[in-house]
């Protein structure tokens, strides 16, 4: 992790890496990957660190749900960008007022601000002594995810989906309570499932009654701003799932429906079905390792295949 933060600290100067990046990219045949990926898992020691994944999925899909759920069974920090923007956005800095702008046109920030952002998340939790993270909301362009890579490890990729009615209808639902941060959704959702898919019934995730006088909504949460957002995702985003799917890191999950549906499977998915957090460290370390492996093992997999059709 100090290796990490040290490296973004220093990616203020992000063009020069990116331009690094791009000449070392272009330059490297296919048939070196494999070179390229063993002098990387040297250069970046997991042996030692907790997991490192990411999280993602189009606005409203439920990842800061999930990956907060996550952490906690995990024991690792939950660190979402949107939250970092939203915290910046409560302040009255210059750069705030330049935030309020791009995030109420449902814009991205730039890859600078949101680096800039992320090192100091990451350096104030490397100072409180934590290790390892779930990343939700980053990365979201191509260049953040190259950024990331050329800085760290990352494990495993999580890719949530919904339909896309589903989601503009869960984004409009949203509830924040303005005295304890928790989230809500007051959308009761019944979509009928397309093309033989199964339907989408979501309860709603109704306040206790001391939050209930107290919810306040996301300023980008309107019909226009979430779907300009959409359009962004698929536009810059999903471009993101297939940079991580062609290194073998990505696993897809449709979510079946609301949490208690949703968290039993997704647990399944990611071999933790039978993960108990109350088990030893010793098991717990041993679980992370297999699933560090079983990430490895996909990217090689994934490699072959790929060297497979270029010779081809
Ligand atoms: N990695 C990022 N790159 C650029 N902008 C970001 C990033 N993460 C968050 N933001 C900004 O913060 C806003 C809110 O982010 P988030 O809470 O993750 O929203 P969403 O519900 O759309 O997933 C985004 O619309 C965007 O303006």
């Amino acid at each position: 992790m100090a290796a990490l933060t040290r490296l973004f600290r220093s990616s203020s100067h992000v063009s020069l890496i990116r331009r690094s990046l791009f000449t070392a990219s272009a330059s490297t045949p296919l048939e070196s990957a494999p070179i390229r990926s063993q002098a990387y898992s040297s250069s970046h020691d997991t042996k030692d660190r907790n997991i490192q994944w990411v999280f993602l999925g189009c606005p409203g899909v439920g990842k800061g749900t999930y990956a907060s759920r996550l952490s906690t069974l995990l024991g690792v920090p939950h660190i979402a960008t949107g939250d970092l923007v939203r915290e910046e956005l409560s302040s009255s800095t210059p750069l705030s007022k330049h935030l309020k702008e791009i995030v109420n046109q449902g814009k991205l920030v730039s890859d600078e601000i949101i680096i800039s952002l992320l090192s100091k998340r990451l350096e104030a939790g490397e100072a409180n002594g934590e290790s390892g993270f779930i990343l939700d909301g980053f990365p979201r362009t191509v260049t953040q995810a190259e950024i990331l890579d050329d800085v760290t490890d990352i494990d495993l990729v999580v890719n949530l989906k919904l339909p896309e009615n589903v989601l503009l209808e869960k984004c409009l639902g949203r509830r924040i309570c303005d005295q304890c941060g928790k989230n809500f959704n007051v959308a009761s959702i019944n979509v009928k499932g397309e093309n033989g898919n199964p339907d989408i019934k979501m309860a709603p995730l109704l306040p206790p009654s001391h939050c209930a006088s107290k919810l306040i909504t996301r300023s980008d949460d309107t019909e226009v701003i979430v779907k300009e957002r959409l359009r962004i995702y698929n536009d810059k985003s999903q471009p993101v799932e297939e940079f991580y799917r062609a290194r073998g890191k990505l696993i897809e999950f449709d979510l079946p429906g609301g949490i208690p549906e949703s968290w039993p499977r997704l647990l399944e998915a990611l071999n933790l079905d039978d993960y108990d957090d109350r088990r030893g460290l010793k098991d717990r370390r041993i679980t992370l390792y297999v699933l560090r492996v079983q990430a490895i093992d996909r990217a090689f997999r994934n490699l072959e295949r790929r060297r497979f059709h270029f010779r081809l």
